[in-house]
């Protein structure tokens, strides 16, 4: 997959009053360059429709873009991938109906990192660092402690997400993430540009004191 740093995803309960692709567009603005849909709550149809809107804008600024959940949504929207949790459809029949489209798979323990770069993911999400509000059934926080183990040992790209905000993500950078996720950081943000622009200029920070 195409190398990405900052990754983005929909939270349309942080910015009431503001629509999905204007926020988006901001963040890809701001630097983004991987977006993610999650919508939980909506209709199919209308996750659809969302969908095939994101997958236009992201064309339009050269950024990835991935369906959580629904990988019939993904393949109607061509989009680039999916990305699915433990308790989501099996990588191995996930990738029997996506062929080389890119397929992202949620970790928390190191056991489930092995297991899903075994099963030939694309990349892993990492988390959840800290404690997040923006998932219901989330696993207590894996802390930093996580991220080191699957920097030291996961040859695969790995997303950390989960509760990061530009105030604790350098502590996940010098635990050695390279990649970062957040929702409401970003999307919640008054500024989602700026915001973005600041997350950038930490996780590129950070790649130059490891140079
Ligand atoms: C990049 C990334 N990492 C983790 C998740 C969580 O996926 P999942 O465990 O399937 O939970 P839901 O997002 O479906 O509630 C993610 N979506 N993206
Ligand atoms: C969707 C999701 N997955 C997680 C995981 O650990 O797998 S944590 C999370 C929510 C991330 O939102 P925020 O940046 O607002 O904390
Ligand atoms: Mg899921």
């Amino acid at each position: 997959m195409k190398e990405f740093k900052l990754y983005a995803i929909t939270g349309e309960q942080f910015h009431p009053g503001r629509g999905l692709v204007e926020v988006m567009e901001e963040a890809l603005q701001g630097g983004c360059d991987i977006i993610q849909l999650r919508d939980k709550k909506s209709a199919k149809r209308d996750v659809l429709h969302k969908a095939r809107a994101l997958r236009e804008l992201t064309l339009r600024y050269g950024a990835t873009f991935i369906v959580n959940d629904h990988i019939d949504i993904a393949l109607a929207v061509d989009a680039d991938g999916i990305h699915l949790g433990q308790d989501d459809l099996p990588l191995a029949e996930a990738r029997k109906i996506v062929g080389s489209k890119i397929i992202g798979i949620s970790t928390h323990a190191i056991e489930e990192a092995r297991q899903a770069e075994r099963d030939g993911a694309d990349y892993i999400g990492v988390g959840p660092i800290f404690p997040t509000q923006s998932k219901e059934d989330v696993v207590a926080p894996v802390t930093t402690e996580y991220v080191s183990q699957v920097a030291a040992e996961i040859r695969i790209p790995f997303v950390a997400i989960g509760g990061i905000k530009l105030h604790n993500v350098d502590q996940v950078l010098q635990a050695g993430a390279s990649r970062i996720c957040a929702i409401s950081e970003i999307v919640g943000s008054s500024d989602v540009r700026g915001t973005s622009q600041s997350f950038v200029a930490k996780i590129d920070a950070a790649a130059r004191s490891r140079a």
